[in-house]
């Protein structure tokens, strides 16, 4: 019980968030502002205020925490009685008052009230432990001079919550292939952590580690050379001659020539120069002095290439010898062409040194690249720039761009890009996204292409481009339906020369394939038997190291090898490979040992309204569930959808998803057709039906579950991100009494509101109006087009949403920015539906940043035990 108040003394009523508003509009008409404080959970008063608020409710002698109320709105009176009556029944103690000698009860941090502290206590451990385990990112093999034993390096990333950042170290090992049946890794004791490496790139021999470590500032970018033993070189590269080097697995780009002298590689180009303005106005020239009495303007603003690239200048072409340390930019290159993954060309005796690149040529802007493979790109050779050390050479040795052209060597392909050579140098390989340029669709299926390099290294515009592997239209249930690539190797090849390893996915599985180039003979060299995700990491000679995980099993390193390689016979087997590198907790694996998965085939409902034969068959979603049935009927079930849409959930693991059925929920990952990796004529059904046939699609897989058994109706939430937050807020609009609860992650709400804001303006015409919507795209959206763009948006289903929602949203997002999440969470929450809002102000559409998905899958998590248990 608290003293009288005297009129001095100050309380504090604190207010769960779902009360807020009402509290604070409430607060608002009652008091002063001045007493109003923020945040605006938290209010302090003087007491007499509090008083004359607690008399208010009736309630005279203590002050109870509005906390203590329940998330429910508080929208009479009588309801805060009733409350208060039940929270004084419970005996709760009273809040503590600042300046009196009141009990203490301690202040709740935003957002969490005491019905789910518990909840956040112990989900938040369980999410640590799945938080921390480790994921390999490349892997290396070096040859032993024996050529029995090899030398392993992986490159592993682990989150590291305290520093916000990923962890990146190295752990080596030697492997040794005792038999046909067993192969063993020796692994080193412990990794070594790389502090502060952008990236590393072993030379092709082994001999040389080199180590990239780019500044956060305008410091110089570091080059450093490692020998096996002990650093070699170091190289400082100023700004003033680049600024950051590359490492986005996009436009990155590092190779290193045949000799091991010169590394070719992507970087910023330098700061352009901006106006000085001083005493007397602006000062001519580039003003690079440092006078106290003068400032640098702004200048022009430079376009960049969007999401994730805010800020990055555009990326161009250098060579550093690593004798000298001498960095040159490459010349002859167009000044609007963004370059990237550079390779060094077949070296001719005598010959100039080629480089082939990308090439990057924006159309009117440089519209978002992220995820979005329908950008016109192209190979181009170019002559690389030598240095003194150089001996044999005819180049010219002052850089000059005479006589050095600069040949696009795909000009009848609308997209090329990974540039692989042949180990013998006499083709070039590639892949293109022609399918998604041509017709404006984010991502599809992909081709290999490949032309004959000339012997004589001097190739021209006019070269044939071969196709290896075309787009698939639809294949038949169990065949190959396409390629749909994310990377290739750095050396693909097996030791015949003319097979690429690489990994691809198929249906809701990553495979790892094995792609003659000369007999286009494609051969899915994972086994065919299993329902896991493979990953090619590295090849051993003609063996593959590769790694495999499902929904429900933590990665594994594999090895596989081929048996009977010279019949026909010949089949991949693969060895398990006990490895240090995937150690989980006791209790993550034993969690993981309850659950099992499986892979759905879901039958399309209204095949009249599917064009093609590709888009009336089958789609698929991967079902992971329990292995024993509750007590008392069935687990709460969560849909998960995937966003793109044009990308396509894999069977492998996912941390945030296994802790998700690890707290008791099965899940249903829906890839809807749309998906990547069922062929194209499914993909292209969806452009142009987006809002009706994907969320029929996911409607569809739902009643399947339902109707076999697994999922009881009245225990379904729903969770996506950007494509797939689309979704979930259509669904929770479209069919409103099937969702208990929702979870979004930077969703698209309203595309009306997205084509003016996004950094892909043209994905919301193509998905809305179809390949129609690449022709009639404009920077300036008809009043016609912003009502159809409205119409076909979540927000027109808004009216109908029950389903309370968390929203996950990050302030830097380019992509589909805050204002989408902002705004349809403000009219849910105006029409009375329950909904958090945490938003990430440093993060972008991905909102990787691991304290911020900790964060977010944690809420997540404690949102849907709030409302679907
Ligand atoms: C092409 C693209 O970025 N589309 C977004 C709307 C989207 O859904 N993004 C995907 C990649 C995602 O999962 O975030």
């Amino acid at each position: 019980m608290t003293s009288t108040p005297n009129a001095h003394q100050m309380g504090r009523v604190l207010l769960c968030s779902a009360n807020s508003n009402w509290c604070v509009n409430f607060l608002r008409s009652r008091f002063p502002s001045p007493y109003l404080s923020h945040p605006l959970s938290s209010f302090t008063l003087p007491l007499r205020r509090l008083h004359s608020l607690s008399i208010r409710f009736h309630y005279s002698d203590t002050i109870i925490p509005s906390r203590l109320l329940g998330a429910e709105k508080l929208i009479s009176d009588q309801r805060i009685n009733c409350k208060l009556a039940e929270a004084r029944k419970k005996n709760f103690k009273p809040l503590a008052m600042e300046g009196s000698k009141a009990g203490s009860v301690k202040e709740l941090p935003l957002g969490i009230d005491v019905t789910t502290e518990e909840e956040y206590t112990l989900q938040s451990k369980l999410l640590k432990e799945f938080t921390s385990i480790s994921s390999i990112d490349k892997a290396w093999i070096f040859k032993s001079d024996s050529g029995i034993n090899s030398q392993a390096l992986f490159s592993i990333s682990q989150a590291n919550l305290l520093a916000n950042k990923r962890r990146k170290f190295i752990l080596s090992g030697q492997i040794s292939k005792e038999s046909n049946a067993s192969v063993n890794f020796q692994w080193a004791p412990f990794p070594v952590e790389m502090t502060g490496a952008s990236i590393i790139v072993p030379s092709p021999s082994g001999a040389k580690l080199l180590v990239v470590r780019n500044s956060e500032n305008e410091s110089p970018s570091q080059i450093e050379i490692w020998g096996p033993s002990q650093l070699e070189k170091e190289f400082h590269v100023p700004q003033s001659i680049h600024g950051s080097i590359y490492t986005d697995g996009w436009f990155e780009g590092i190779s290193w020539n045949h000799n091991e002298t010169i590394i070719a590689y992507v970087a910023e180009e330098p700061s352009p120069t901006k106006p000085t303005f001083g005493n007397l106005g602006y000062k001519k020239g580039d003003g690079t002095d440092k006078d106290m009495n003068s400032w640098k303007g702004q200048g022009d603003w430079e376009e960049d290439w969007g999401e994730t690239y805010a800020g990055k200048r555009q990326p161009a072409l250098f060579v550093i010898d690593i004798n000298s340390g001498e960095v040159r930019a490459v010349k002859g290159i167009e000044k609007s062409l963004s370059v990237g993954q550079v390779v060094w060309a077949p070296s001719v005796e005598g010959s100039h040194r080629y480089l082939v690149f990308v090439g990057w040529s924006p159309d009117k802007r440089k519209l978002g690249i992220k995820y979005c493979y329908n950008r016109s790109c192209a190979l181009y050779s170019v002559r690389a720039p030598s240095f003194e050390s150089e001996a044999n050479t005819h180049d010219l040795k002052d850089g000059s761009t005479e006589d050095m052209p600069v040949v696009n060597l795909t000009q009848s392909i609308s997209s090329a890009f990974f540039p692989r050579f042949s180990p013998d140098g006499k083709f070039l390989v590639f892949l293109s996204a022609k399918s998604s340029v041509d017709s404006g669709a984010h991502s599809s299926t992909n081709s290999l292409h490949k032309i004959e390099w000339p012997l004589d290294g001097k190739v021209s515009s006019s070269v044939k481009i071969v196709d290896v592997i075309p787009v698939v239209l639809s294949a038949e249930d169990g065949f190959f339906p396409g390629l749909y690539c994310s990377s290739f190797l750095s050396n693909p090849w097996l030791s015949d020369g003319r097979t690429m390893i690489l990994s691809s996915a198929w249906g809701s599985r990553q495979v790892i394939l094995s792609v003659n180039v000369l007999s286009a003979e494609v051969l899915r060299i994972s086994p065919v038997d299993s329902d896991s995700s493979w990953n090619v990491l590295t090849l051993d000679g003609d063996n593959v190291v590769a790694v495999s995980s499902s929904p429900v099993d933590i990665p594994e390193v594999k090895y596989g090898y081929l048996v009977d390689k010279a019949t026909k016979n010949a089949v991949w087997n693969w060895l398990n490979v006990s490895s240090p590198i995937f150690r989980s907790s006791e209790k993550v694996r034993s969690l993981l040992s309850t659950l099992q998965f499986s892979i759905l085939k879901i039958p399309v409902k209204d095949v009249s309204d599917s064009r093609t034969k590709g888009a009336k068959k089958p789609f698929e979603a991967i079902f992971v569930s329990s292995k024993t049935k509750r007590n008392d009927g069935f687990d709460p079930l969560i849909v998960v959808l995937h966003g793109g849409p044009h990308s396509v959930s894999l069977s492998s693991f996912s941390k945030p998803l296994a802790f998700l059925s690890s707290i008791g929920y099965n899940l249903l990952i829906v890839n809807y057709r749309g998906s990547l990796g069922f062929g194209e004529e499914a993909l292209q059904s969806l452009p142009g039906k987006v809002g009706s046939q994907d969320v029929n699609d996911v409607l569809t897989a739902i009643d399947h579950v339902i109707e076999a058994g697994h999922a009881s109706p009245s225990k379904i939430t729903v969770l996506g991100g950007s494509h797939g937050g689309f979704l979930t807020t259509h669904l929770i609009g479209q069919a409103p009494d099937k969702f208990a609860a929702a979870a979004v992650r930077n969703p698209v709400c309203n595309l009306a509101l997205m084509v003016g804001t996004t950094d892909i303006p043209d994905w919301c015409y193509v998905e809305t109006y179809g390949s129609e919507g690449k022709k009639i795209f404009t920077e300036a959206p008809s009043a016609e087009q912003l009502t159809f763009f409205h119409s076909k948006s979540p927000i027109s289903h808004i009216s109908k949403v029950k389903a309370p929602t968390i929203f996950l949203l990050g302030a830097q997002d380019l992509r589909v920015p805050v204002s989408n999440g902002l705004q349809y969470s403000r009219a849910l929450k105006e029409r009375g539906v329950d909904v958090k809002v945490i938003l990430f102000p440093n993060d972008v559409h991905g909102i990787e940043r691991p304290q911020s998905d900790f964060e977010s899958f944690l809420n997540i998590g404690v949102w849907f035990k709030k409302y679907c248990k």
